[in-house]
């Protein structure tokens, strides 16, 4: 694929000694929402890590706009263009929607941009934020990386906890913002909601990419979402005649694996 803004060639990256992301290559390109998708556990969150700048790849390639920064610290990822949502929201809970939006703009930002983005916000800026709704804090979350007018955005389960028409919101939100000229690159457990906005997407199973392609592919194919996910036919009739939409259509409450755990394969194994 030519013209991507993010692009990475296998990279590696282990949490501590273990090996957790494997060879991992993906493009992520202007004017597009790029999906990884995976089972609780396949490494998706380490792969983000890893392209932040919080965990340091082993081996492998990270290219933002042209530019190697796979050996810059986090600060200067983010100065090149990177934003990053990480997974657990957190607003500064006394400070209102706009000095939250500011904070790390010393007062300056594209406010308008934001508030264009959520109009909710704007009626509320001067609340403490502290007093917003899930879904509210969520998009104040959403605001602050991208006031800096990042290349690149990463996004990590912003519908961790919410209702699904709150987090359908906030996956309008991420469509409008490739007419921003915003590269998304997402994580979602609501995969068929991320599936509607997305362009292409990655699945990631036990830290390696086993399919990457147009997301059309995978609208409504939840049976090949779920080999996909977790590597195996069904083994009977009554298997395959089962349900399979829960691990990817139905996130449970945070904090509660919403599907069985895909854990990091050791180096060796048998796959
Ligand atoms: N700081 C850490 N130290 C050691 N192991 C870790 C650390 N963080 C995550 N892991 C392990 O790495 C594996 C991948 O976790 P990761 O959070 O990247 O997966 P994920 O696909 O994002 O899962 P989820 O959907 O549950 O967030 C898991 O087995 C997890 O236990």
């Amino acid at each position: 694929m030519s013209g991507e803004i993010l692009r990475l060639r296998d990279v590696s990256i282990s949490r501590g000694e273990v090996p957790i992301v494997h060879d991992v290559s993906l493009d992520v390109v202007p004017g597009a929402v790029t999906l990884i998708l995976g089972a609780n556990g396949a490494g998706k969150t380490t792969l983000m890590d890893g392209i932040a700048g919080l965990v340091r790849n082993t081996s492998g390639t990270i290219h933002l706009d042209g530019v190697a920064i796979e050996r810059f610290p986090t600060y200067r990822r983010a100065q090149a263009g990177l934003g990053y949502v990480e997974q657990s929201r957190t607003v500064f809970r006394t400070l209102t929607v706009e000095q939250n939006l500011l904070v790390s703009q010393a007062g300056k930002g594209d406010l308008d941009m934001v508030y264009r983005l959520f109009p909710e916000l704007e009626k509320r800026r001067n609340l403490q934020a502290g007093h917003l709704s899930g879904g509210e804090q969520q998009m104040v979350v959403l605001g602050r990386a991208l006031i800096s007018d990042p290349k690149v955005v990463l996004i990590d389960e912003m519908s961790l906890g919410l209702a699904p028409v709150i987090v359908s919101r906030l996956m309008k939100a991420v469509g409008d913002l490739v007419g921003l000229g915003i590269a998304v690159l997402l994580i979602e457990q609501f995969a068929h909601l991320a599936l509607e906005v997305g362009t292409n997407a990655y699945v990631l199973r036990k830290g390696r990419v086993v399919f990457s392609g147009p997301c059309e592919e995978l609208r409504g194919a939840d049976q090949r979402l779920h080999e996909l996910y977790f590597g195996a036919a069904p083994a009977t009739a009554a298997d395959a005649a089962a349900p399979v939409a829960q691990p990817v259509a139905q996130p449970v409450a945070a904090g509660t694996p919403a599907v069985p755990s895909d854990g990091p394969e050791p180096e060796g194994g048998t796959r």
